[in-house]
């Protein structure tokens, strides 16, 4: 059975976790670092991650999966393969051609969404990925991330009315 120690079990066999002088995508300086991007491109992990939210959500009525670029979106795919539920990308920024979208996949009015992320530590990102999907329409249900540093990400996602679901913590790799 996929549970979330065999997850564990993956992601330390695969080094994911490094030790170093890190900054991070928010200017935060750390001693240590969670290579998301060697665990996501795992094929195995990937897909173990896809079944752990899928079968969390299974009781759901879901219309969409969303994944904020980059490290996300090969998470919500994975996700949206698994559970049939049709995928939204969010860009960082809106593309300056084409069609200028910050949002890739059709999302319409009202739909009830997922969002998922990799890894969070303000959770800065996924907030504002949360924030374009209700400035277009779209009903954040739930939002899951891998792992999460504790670092006040929690926090920040209750005081915007959004429980955030980690599937890891970090302190469960030690
Ligand atoms: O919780 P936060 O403080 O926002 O930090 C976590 C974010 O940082 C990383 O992305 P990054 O900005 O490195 O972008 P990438 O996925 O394009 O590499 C990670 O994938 C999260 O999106
Ligand atoms: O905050 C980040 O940017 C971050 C932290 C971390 O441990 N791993 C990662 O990929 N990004």
């Amino acid at each position: 059975m996929i549970t979330k120690e065999y997850l564990i079990n993956l992601l330390k066999e695969n080094g994911v976790f490094l030790k170093g002088d890190f900054t991070l995508s928010s200017g935060k300086k750390s001693d240590y670092y969670i290579n998301m991007k060697k665990a996501i491109t795992d094929p195995e992990i990937l897909s173990t991650i896809a079944k752990l939210i899928t079968k969390s959500i299974s009781e759901d009525n879901i219309d969409k999966v969303a994944g904020p670029a980059l490290g996300a979106v090969p998470i919500a795919t994975a996700v949206s393969l698994e559970s049939e539920i049709p995928l939204l990308m969010i860009r960082k920024e809106k593309k300056g051609y084409g069609t200028s979208k910050l949002i890739e996949g059709e999302l319409n009015e009202g739909d009830d969404v997922i969002v998922v992320e990799d890894v969070t530590t303000t959770g800065g990102s996924l907030l504002k990925a949360i924030k374009a999907i209700q400035d277009n329409g779209g009903s954040v249900k739930r939002a899951f991330v891998v792992v999460d540093r504790q670092e006040g990400a929690i926090e920040a996602f209750d005081s915007e009315g959004v429980k955030l679901e980690p599937l890891i913590t970090v302190d469960e790799f030690f």
